[in-house]
């Protein structure tokens, strides 16, 4: 029974995650820079601790924007029309999505810092070697 629920649950879910990734686009790019960023962390074996807030940068940001999705289509179920609440409830959603995103983008920065330093001097000692 209990098992039988939490199936369920699950299924839930992950219907929600399935409507995000099909209905948004932003998810799915979300999505592919995760990916990205994922194998590239892995392939140059950045510390655990790095690892983690990489990782929790990019759940943040697909986090706030199914939050984000989640708002849009309780706004749209309340109202069909133009209202100024329905405006602010969306973009404080929408505010969210990019607080998360930027969060994403320093966590990015700090923890490549040193790799791209590295690699924007390889690019450097290529192009002065004429
Ligand atoms: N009912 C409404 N009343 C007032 N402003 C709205 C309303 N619906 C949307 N807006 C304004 O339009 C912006 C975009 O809303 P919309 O729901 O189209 O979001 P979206 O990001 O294009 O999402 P999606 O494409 O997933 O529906 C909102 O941030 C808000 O400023």
């Amino acid at each position: 029974m209990v098992k039988g629920s939490f199936r369920k649950s699950f299924g839930y879910a992950l219907a929600g995650l399935a409507y995000a990734l099909r209905t948004q686009p932003n998810m799915r790019f979300h999505l592919l820079a995760a990916l990205v960023v994922v194998v590239a962390a892995l392939w140059l074996r950045i510390e655990g601790r790095d690892f983690l807030l990489v990782l929790l940068a990019i759940t943040l940001v697909m986090m706030a924007e199914m939050f984000n999705t989640a708002l849009e289509r309780v706004v749209d179920l309340c109202t069909g029309r133009y209202h100024p609440l329905a405006k602010i409830a969306k973009d404080v959603a929408a505010g969210a999505v990019l607080l998360a995103a930027l969060n994403s983008l320093i966590v990015g920065l700090v923890v490549f810092y040193p790799y791209l330093l590295v690699f924007i001097r390889l690019l450097q000692s290529l192009g002065g070697d004429d």
